[in-house]
């Protein structure tokens, strides 16, 4: 043995003219856990399928251990390869247990019957695949979900060497996703998996190597981390998304970058002050509602901070922990003197960013809006000795305005565009 299980060289694969896979080399480790993802149509089902031969390549080769997949026999290739196929309908009115059972075949001759360790072996399979309650069920009455748990109790009766599985969770729930997912991450290193999955969380969590692919082609391959990088995720779904580092996993996570509303006419430009989560909603809102977004001056450890940037806004932003710099206060006010409106959000106001309450003090100019959930205008807590709660006070007294609601805050700025005056 190698040390890889399973490696394809140069392989080509089309259906009748149409090419769906091209020059695919991959070699995937003994004992480790393969996510293969991509967009629809790329191609990953069809390389699972050469993987286990139920396609013929039109060229290049496939191997299994040491040897070329064409060199096993079907029964002797099912007792290393296992596959739970994406389409689950199953017409015959077989039990769940029976259906279990065909998953010794591979290792009984023509005429032997199972014995009492093949039985036991199915009971294995169905107790950690959760499926033992089924037994008696027959496969055509039990929910998709159940079915695509069944299928894998089969694969795993097989005891193969190497479990090949197209989408393992498309019919499940988010328990059921989890749970069959850690016990097939339990089955490693035991057993070399190879997955094609649609989550990209799901792939980023429970693989230890991620293969990204793109019609017909590899586009990258590697940890986790290094494949599901938001250039990656852009260039091959043709999405924005977010992707950050999960704190209590270490692993790559994605979400959407959703959509900023459409263009509007005359955006207003709306600075937002915020700090420690007060901004998110409102920085969100704004963007969705057209206007022209900014944030800050904030510290890079700061949730609004990861919110606008993870939003596209521009933010003028600090170091974690550092006061807020000569540089960043030029900026700040450069974008005051420049904004239709900004919007002071409810947030506790201590010495790291009083001086953003400071300098907006001087900024007569441009409408100001605060915005806290009793409608007060105030600052959640006041750690500067009643400093921010007198320029509040201030701004109030020279015409800023109440709001109570990011709602309201958003039909207010609407109203402003219309009217200006
Ligand atoms: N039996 C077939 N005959 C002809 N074309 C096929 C056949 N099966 C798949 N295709 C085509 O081959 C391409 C690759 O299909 P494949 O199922 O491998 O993609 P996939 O990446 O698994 O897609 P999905 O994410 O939608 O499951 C697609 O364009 C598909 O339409």
């Amino acid at each position: 043995m190698t040390g890889i299980m399973i490696r394809t060289e140069e392989l080509d694969v089309s259906y009748g003219t149409k090419p769906v896979l091209e020059a695919i080399s991959i070699a995937v480790k003994e004992g480790s856990f393969i996510g293969i993802l991509g967009p629809n149509g790329c191609g990953k089902t069809t390389l699972l399928r050469a993987l286990s031969r139920i396609i013929d390549p039109d060229a290049g080769s496939v191997y299994v251990g040491d040897r070329e997949i064409d060199g096993y026999s079907i029964r002797e290739l099912a007792t290393i390869v296992g596959a739970v196929p994406q389409e689950t309908a199953v017409t015959f009115d077989f039990t769940v247990e029976e259906i279990v059972q065909m998953g010794r075949h591979p290792y009984l001759g023509r005429l032997s019957s199972m014995s009492e360790e093949d039985y036991a072996i199915c009971r294995h399979a169905m107790e950690i695949t959760n499926t033992a309650y089924l037994a008696g069920s027959l496969i055509t009455e039990i929910s998709g979900g159940e079915r695509q748990r069944v299928l894998i109790a089969r694969a795993l009766a097989q005891t193969p060497r190497v479990l090949l599985l197209d989408e393992p969770t498309s019919h499940l729930d988010i328990n059921h996703q989890i749970e069959v997912l850690s016990i097939i991450r339990g089955l490693v290193p035991e057993v070399t998996v190879i997955g094609v999955f649609h989550d990209i969380n799901l792939a980023a969590y429970f693989c230890d190597t991620v293969v990204l692919m793109e019609r017909a082609h590899i586009a990258a391959v590697g940890t986790p981390a290094a494949v599901i990088t938001d250039r990656n995720i852009r260039e091959i779904f043709g999405v924005d998304m977010i992707v950050r580092t999960h704190p209590i996993t270490g692993r790559p996570y994605v979400v959407p970058r959703y959509d900023s509303g459409p263009p509007v006419d005359h955006p207003l430009r709306v600075h937002v002050v915020c700090g420690g989560g007060t901004g998110g909603e409102t920085l969100y809102a704004l963007r969705a509602a057209g206007h022209e977004v900014t944030a800050g001056v904030l510290s890079a450890n700061d949730s609004d901070c990861t919110a606008a940037e993870g939003l596209g806004i521009r933010v003028i932003r600090e170091p974690p922990f550092a006061p807020i710099s000569h540089h960043s206060l030029e900026e700040y006010s450069a974008i005051l003197s420049a904004s239709d409106a900004v919007i002071v959000t409810g947030m506790s106001v201590g010495p790291g960013n009083i001086d953003n309450l400071r300098e907006l003090k001087c900024h007569a100019r441009p409408r100001i809006f605060l915005l806290s959930s009793d409608g007060t205008g105030g600052a959640d807590q006041d750690y500067t000795g009643g400093e921010a709660t007198a320029i509040l006070d201030g701004l109030l007294e020279n015409g800023a305005e109440r709001i109570g609601s990011v709602p309201d805050l958003v039909n207010r700025l609407a109203a402003l565009r219309a009217d200006p005056a």
